[in-house]
């Protein structure tokens, strides 16, 4: 008998199954839907407007698609043969909820609330508390500041909290937890609140050495939040790979599968995607390129990286320390620049012939030389995440003439991209993490290659491709098999996962040496311009956005 895991990719716009055969590594089948609500950053289901900066869900999504794409890959096999199930998600992401798992939008008291809805991890309206966090964290001389670059991010769980309390006092008191989504969901699916310490590491301030900061830090912060871990977090964490359980009799009756069978606990997409490239070594960066890039390096040592995401011990493979760093925007920035900067002409002549506007602009940009438009761009359309942690920057344009032409302006903004992931590297290799070779997967590398080897020129390192194109969802299902275990047709552990069920591609970017050279010197003047606008030097962008808020506030 065939054994088979489903993974399941919980996106920012959609929901991914995937089907893994595990004799064969096959990707049998893939399913997908949007989120009914999608991403609510305007208004609230009941038309109530929504703050800038603001990032909503609603977590009822979250298990309305289960009841489509589950069944829809497990079509045509037997139901007996599924054995477990993964899940990962976009991070951090995070609800309050009752103590049995109810989310509070969904209770009528509170649903006309907006802070009763799920956080998602690009919700930027906590910068504030994020600021105040870092100041007094640095006055107290707290030492998880330094696992965390520096800096914690205003997209994470105790800012994102914080502002509950502030703005909605009530919501703060009536929610008996406050849970990652990834962590609801495995709740859902199974009854038992069984947490994660990936997301716990990455985006709570917890260490398996030390745990989480004391209540003194908390009650520094704010007196109410003194025991915000025992009171709406958990101390009861378990390591990414482990079971949480069995599928519950109503959500296998929902989803067609078999009750009883492993569920894996909540893993973040970024981080299943490390082991799904085959990846469980260091000096290998895994990029996962789509909206937003997260970039994933392993090592043997606990190093202090300035400016990163975090480094967490066994966040993403067990016995190594995982390194998280990112871009909060990027593929976001192109479909911005598609939406609103693309003149008629263009989108005729795409229509005309069929194609869309992003490879009209490609086929258009290709024909550019590095440096040959004039323009550099900084890429801070959605703030900035890494190395300069600052949601309150913004983007630049520089060098435009009245002869700029919309395919130079889509390059240019490519290319700031790909400084940003540069900038990135450097601060890892400065500072002994080595980064010897890119591993890249999600929707970029599938979509487009002008983007890949703009990537290899700027950074001057070769870029492998993942042969699936739903590496976040075979991961899921990779841990999916692992929480399964051997006994069941699964695996012993996640390296050995990582051994038999990964592909790449055969094609591998290389950097052109003539391209190289130019974008050295574009290169440097990328960092000239990031550290004036992103270091203090003319903190123009954060007076202009001073001035913009003050009309949201006058509502
Ligand atoms: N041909 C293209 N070139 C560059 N970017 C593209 C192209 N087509 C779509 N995109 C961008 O890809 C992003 C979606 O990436 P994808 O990996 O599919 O999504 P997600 O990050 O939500 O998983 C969008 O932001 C879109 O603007
Ligand atoms: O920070 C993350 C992981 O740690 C987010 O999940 C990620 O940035 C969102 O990913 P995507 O753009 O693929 O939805």
């Amino acid at each position: 008998m065939a054994k088979y895991t489903i993974g399941i990719d919980y996106g920012t716009e959609s929901a991914r199954a995937l089907l893994l055969n595990l004799d064969t590594a096959e990707e049998v089948a893939t399913a997908a839907m949007n989120y009914p609500h999608g991403v609510m950053d305007e208004r609230l289901p009941n038309g109530m407007a929504i703050p800038p900066d603001w990032a909503l869900q609603h977590p009822d999504d979250y298990i309305e698609v289960l009841k489509h794409i589950i069944p829809e890959v497990i079509k045509g096999i037997d139901k007996e043969e599924v054995i477990g199930i993964g899940i990962d998600f976009t991070s951090c992401t995070i609800l309050p909820t009752k103590k049995n798992g109810t989310p509070l939008c969904d209770i009528d008291a509170y649903k006309n609330n907006p802070h009763a809805y799920v956080k998602l991890w690009k919700h930027h309206a906590a910068q504030d508390e994020a600021n105040r966090l870092n100041e007094i964290a640095r006055q107290r001389g707290e030492s998880f500041l330094e696992r965390y670059g520096g800096k914690i991010s205003s997209e994470w769980v105790i800012p994102k909290v914080w502002q509950i309390l502030n703005e909605a006092p009530e919501i703060y008191e009536a929610a008996d937890r406050i849970m990652e989504a990834t962590d609801w969901v495995i709740m859902m699916l199974t009854g038992n609140e069984k947490r994660n310490s990936c997301t716990a590491g990455y985006k709570a301030i917890w260490s398996k050495k030390e745990g989480y900061p004391s209540n003194e830090f908390f009650a520094a912060l704010d007196p109410r939040l003194e025991h915000i871990v025992d009171e709406k977090l958990s101390r009861e964490l378990y390591p990414v790979g482990t079971k949480a359980g069995g599928l519950t009799q109503a959500m296998a009756q929902m989803t067609g599968l078999k009750p009883g069978i492993a569920v894996a606990v909540g893993n973040v997409d970024a981080h299943v995607s490390v082991p799904a490239m085959g990846v469980t070594s260091p000096g290998k960066m895994v990029m996962i390129m789509g909206t937003s890039i997260c970039h994933m390096v392993l090592s043997e040592q606990e190093i202090h990286v300035p400016g990163i995401c975090g480094v967490v011990e066994d966040g993403i493979i067990p016995g190594l320390f995982g390194y998280e760093a990112g871009q909060s925007a990027v593929g976001d920035i192109f479909a911005w620049f598609v939406e609103n900067c693309v003149p008629a002409d263009y989108q005729e002549e795409a229509k005309t012939r069929n194609i869309n506007i992003h490879t009209l602009l490609t086929e258009k940009a290709s024909k550019l030389k590095p440096g040959q438009s004039g323009l550099l761009a900084i890429d801070w359309w959605n703030g900035n995440r890494s190395i300069l942690v600052d949601a309150d920057l913004s983007g630049v344009i520089l060098g435009m003439t009245l002869l700029t032409k919309p395919e130079e302006i889509y390059r240019a903004l490519i290319e700031a991209t790909a400084y940003g992931t540069r900038t990135i590297i450097d601060d890892f290799n400065e500072h002994g993490v080595s980064v010897e070779e890119l591993y890249a997967c999600g929707g970029l590398p599938e979509k487009n290659k002008m983007l890949m080897q703009i990537y290899s020129d700027v950074s001057g390192l070769p870029i492998k491709v993942a042969k699936s194109s739903q590496t976040p969802a075979l991961g899921a299902a990779m841990f999916g098999a692992v929480a399964a275990g051997k006994e069941q047709g699964g695996f012993e552990s996640i390296f050995e996962a990582a051994r038999k069920i990964p592909k790449l591609k055969d094609e591998e970017y290389k950097p052109i040496a003539a391209n190289a050279a130019i974008y050295e010197r574009l290169y440097q003047e990328y960092k000239t311009l990031h550290d004036y606008f992103g270091r203090g030097a003319n903190d123009v962008m954060k007076r202009l956005k001073a001035i913009k808020k003050s009309y949201s506030d006058e509502r």
